[in-house]
């Protein structure tokens, strides 16, 4: 073996002999693909019993954690709502939002314990990147963002839909003190999750032309510092 310098940091070129490597064959999947090509949000109004078991929610939750995470960091964790605690919470919720809004019409005194009565079940993402770490605080927040996508292709896979929303109990600090998060975490969504009632209609997706484009040498840069 060719050992590249022990003070040679950048990757070494491999050997000129060195053969090509060979590929390790992964089957295609096409019902996940075509799965993933009809995945999209249910409205949570329209989100049903049954919720998943719990053998059900934990598979769906081992699959939510693998995801790309700089640093193995884990700065994200999940918060589970199910059963009574929805309306636990909701009332908590209710009486703090009472409190915030002292002139808030009665028609909306439990319009929180609905909110969370709606769909079976509910994941709270919670981002908590550690800003003491070497790894930018960008990336670590990123990560969360894609524990959630991981959980929302789970439970798709599974035969659930999902609607993903960051309202009030997710964005103040004392609601968030309710749910348990901590100073320094942030809420990144209130993943609602059940069977889908209806089916819903797709929204437009972005046009590829408008969102992917293929770098050449040619483009002017977008900077305007000078090198
Ligand atoms: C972090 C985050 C927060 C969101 N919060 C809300 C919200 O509060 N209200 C809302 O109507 N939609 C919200 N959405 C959008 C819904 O999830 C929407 O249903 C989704 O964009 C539909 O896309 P899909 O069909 O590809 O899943 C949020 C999306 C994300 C990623």
């Amino acid at each position: 073996m060719n050992q590249p310098s022990r003070h040679h940091h950048a990757h070494p070129a491999p050997p000129a002999s060195s053969p090509a490597a060979e590929p390790l064959w992964i089957a295609p999947l096409e019902p996940m693909l075509v799965r993933l090509e009809s995945r999209r949000s249910s409205p949570l109004r329209g989100l049903v019993e049954p919720g998943p078991t719990p053998a059900e929610l934990e598979r769906m939750l081992h699959l939510a954690a693998r995801v790309p995470d700089h640093g193995r960091l884990v700065p994200w964790r999940f918060i589970v709502v199910e059963g009574e605690s929805r309306r636990m919470l909701g009332e908590r919720l209710d009486a703090l939002y009472a409190r915030q809004n002292p002139e808030l019409p009665a028609a909306k005194a439990d319009m929180w314990t609905l909110y969370m009565l709606r769909a079976p079940l509910t994941v709270v993402l919670v981002s908590r990147p550690d800003p003491a770490a070497k790894v930018p605080e960008w990336n670590q927040v990123l990560s969360a963002g894609a524990a959630g996508m991981a959980l929302t292709v789970a439970a798709s896979a599974m035969g659930f839909a999902t609607q993903w929303l960051l309202k009030w109990p997710g964005r103040d600090p004392q609601a968030t003190a309710l749910l348990g998060v901590k100073p320094g975490e942030k809420v990144a969504g209130f993943i609602h999750l059940g069977r889908p009632s209806v089916e819903s209609a797709d929204r437009a997706r972005p046009a590829l032309d408008e969102v992917v484009s293929a770098w050449s040498p040619d483009q002017p840069s977008t900077s305007n510092e000078t090198p």
